[in-house]
């Protein structure tokens, strides 16, 4: 917070969604919280710095991709980092691992947990769920769930700054649906049709991966009358075809109500990709976000910093949880 004027103070958003998403994902994952918790300490310093440097190289370019005479002299040295941040989570992941195998050691809400989950499988079939397949998969879902989560949450939040009329419309279904006196659970979102619309259409205009994960063509096909050799990389431009004017009526508008009718966009929305390899996490965010950044996933080139103040709702869950 840099100041306060009658109750409301300068906030920088992205640093806190950012470890909110980080929370989240690693109370599933392991049952802690790396981020201004208990569980922050020495553990929680190595896991953000951790994933600081994993997040820096995943969005990385490397043009070895697409001149692979580079790839005899790891140009830039990318390989050789990736190999080493490799190392280093791996040591990380192990020892989440075979902390939860020793449940008895663990706190109880640790004990249903991705992790935990995953090693109950590792009983019945220890040839597919090995700890290489559990790192993986954990991995995976680091990369995936927490920095498209945040980037989703503060895109979300700038559109709902630059449209005060949506923002009021928002807050008049909160208001109307929950109860006063409680704060909105995941049940409640269910309830919040304008809410819901609201994220589709930032997630319309600003998809956090604009142009997916690269696929690779398993056959020779045509598309569009394109013809596309097996075995070639193709990227797909999700950020042009949900602002396409073919497909969208004033597509560079922020209009959630174009969402009402509650109907099927099929493949002119695609935020979480389309097909076998899809987001396995739309549920997930559909349960629960100018200029755009550079880098895989697609953050505000300017941080959002915007005036907040609490709701009364708030300062009473403070208070009784500071009471607890
Ligand atoms: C707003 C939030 C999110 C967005 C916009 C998003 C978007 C995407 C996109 C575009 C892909 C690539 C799909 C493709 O290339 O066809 C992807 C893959 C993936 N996402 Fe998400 N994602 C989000 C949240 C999450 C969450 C919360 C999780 C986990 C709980 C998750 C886990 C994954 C995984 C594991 C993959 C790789 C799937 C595979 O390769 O088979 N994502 N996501």
């Amino acid at each position: 917070m840099v100041s306060s004027n009658g109750g409301f103070a300068k906030v920088e958003l992205r640093p806190m969604f950012s470890e909110l998403s980080f929370n989240i994902v690693m109370r599933m994952v392991t049952g802690k919280s790396y981020y201004g918790g208990k569980d922050g300490g020495e553990e929680g310093k190595e896991f953000r710095e951790l994933m600081e440097e994993m997040f820096e190289y995943a969005g990385a370019l490397n043009p070895a991709d697409f001149l692979p005479i580079l790839k005899w002299f790891d140009y830039q040295g990318l390989v050789k980092r990736a190999v080493s941040i490799g190392k280093k989570m791996d040591s990380f992941l192990q020892g989440l691992i075979d902390e939860q195998r020793n449940t008895a050691a663990i706190a109880e809400e640790s004990r249903n947990t991705i992790i935990s989950h995953l090693l109950v499988l590792q009983q019945s079939q220890p040839d597919y769920y090995t700890d290489e397949i559990i790192k993986g998969l954990v991995t995976v879902i680091l990369l995936g769930a927490t920095d498209t989560s945040a980037v989703t949450l503060e895109w979300t939040m700038s559109d709902l700054l630059n449209h005060p009329s949506v923002l009021k419309k928002a807050r008049a279904e909160i208001e109307s649906v929950l109860d006063p006196d409680q704060l909105m659970d995941e049940p409640d979102l269910s309830k919040l049709h304008y809410l819901q619309n609201i994220i589709l259409e930032t997630l319309r205009l600003y998809p956090t991966g604009p142009l997916m994960l690269p696929h690779l063509s398993s056959d020779d096909c045509t598309v569009e009358g394109y013809h596309i050799s097996g075995d070639t990389m193709l990227i797909v431009n999700a950020w042009a075809i949900q602002r396409d004017p073919k497909y969208w009526d004033d597509p560079t508008s922020f209009k959630p109500k174009r969402f009402e009718s509650g109907e099927s966009m099929g493949s002119k929305l695609m935020p979480f990709g389309w097909g076998r390899r899809a987001c396995p996490g739309e549920s997930t965010i559909k349960k629960l976000t100018m200029r755009d950044g550079k880098g895989l996933t697609m953050p505000r080139v300017v941080p959002l910093e915007a005036m907040c103040k609490a709701r009364p709702i708030f300062n009473k869950a403070f208070s009784k949880a500071a009471a607890a």
